[in-house]
């Protein structure tokens, strides 16, 4: 199977780490950059399948399920999906207080990725190069948490997330596996069979406890969702997903 077709598989020596990625991140050897098909640009992606630990996963796992106990999730009953947004600065901080301090906590580690879109710096730089320059260190204010009853069944329609969130997207993911789809934007006229069998089409696993971080190219040149029709079942008997998606908006 051609999975993960598209990622260069960076096995992080420890010449190439401390150039590439976040401190937090430099030593573990399952880090891995994702590479878009511009080959003239750097890549724009970060993938580390084992982000979080299976301990703390769990951990955040009971207190995404705390928080739907509490405060209304919007359903989407056709795409059987449904979401919390949180929209400031503020109701982060307050929902991560009461909610998800765990959570929260690795969000913030992720900050070196974020930053305000009128940046003095090009257009266009690598993850790493962000990573280690002086513009960025923004928390997200932003967060979305969509809930997948089951995700063979619940989906995410290929999209690009609006403009106005901001230049970085950073995605968790806690339960059941699921397999996100990248292809760059399709024409408008397409049909929906015409782009699921786009050729450029790239697939990366997104399992309990991984982390993509999508910036600049990927983030604004491909559509990205999950396509209910591929998810795998973990287990018999539930295939539930968290997914916690969060970005800085000025
Ligand atoms: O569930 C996911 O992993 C992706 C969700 C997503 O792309 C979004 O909410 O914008
Ligand atoms: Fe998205």
């Amino acid at each position: 199977m051609n999975f993960l077709k598209g990622l260069i598989n960076k096995q992080t020596s420890a010449a190439s780490s401390t150039n590439f990625i976040a401190p937090l991140l430099a030593n573990n050897p399952a880090v891995q950059i994702l590479k878009s098909d511009l080959e003239q640009t750097p890549p724009t992606a970060l993938y580390h399948p084992t982000f979080i630990s299976p301990k703390d996963s769990q951990t955040i796992w009971n207190e995404l399920k705390n928080l739907q106990k509490h405060e209304p999730f919007l359903a989407n009953p056709q795409l059987k999906r449904s979401i919390f947004n949180v929209h400031s600065e503020s109701q982060v901080e307050k929902c991560a207080d009461l909610y998800f301090p765990t959570l929260f906590a690795y969000i913030q580690t992720l900050k070196p990725f974020f930053y305000k879109r009128k940046r003095p710096c090009p257009s266009v730089m690598s993850l790493s190069s962000l990573e280690n320059s002086d513009y960025p260190n923004i928390v997200p204010n932003t967060i979305q948490i969509n809930h997948y009853q089951d995700i063979e069944k619940s989906g995410c329609p290929l999209h690009i997330d609006s403009r106005g969130l901001g230049p970085t997207i950073g995605m968790l993911s806690f339960g059941n596996d699921a397999t996100m789809s990248f292809m760059i934007d399709p024409p408008s006229n397409f049909t929906i069979e015409q782009v699921q069998e786009c050729p450029d089409e790239f697939r990366v696993l997104l399992p309990n406890g991984s982390l993509v971080i999508l910036a600049d190219d990927i983030r604004y040149k491909y559509v990205h969702g999950i396509r209910n029709e591929i998810q795998k079942k973990n287990h018999p008997d539930h295939a539930e997903r968290f997914s916690v998606v969060f970005w800085y908006q000025d």
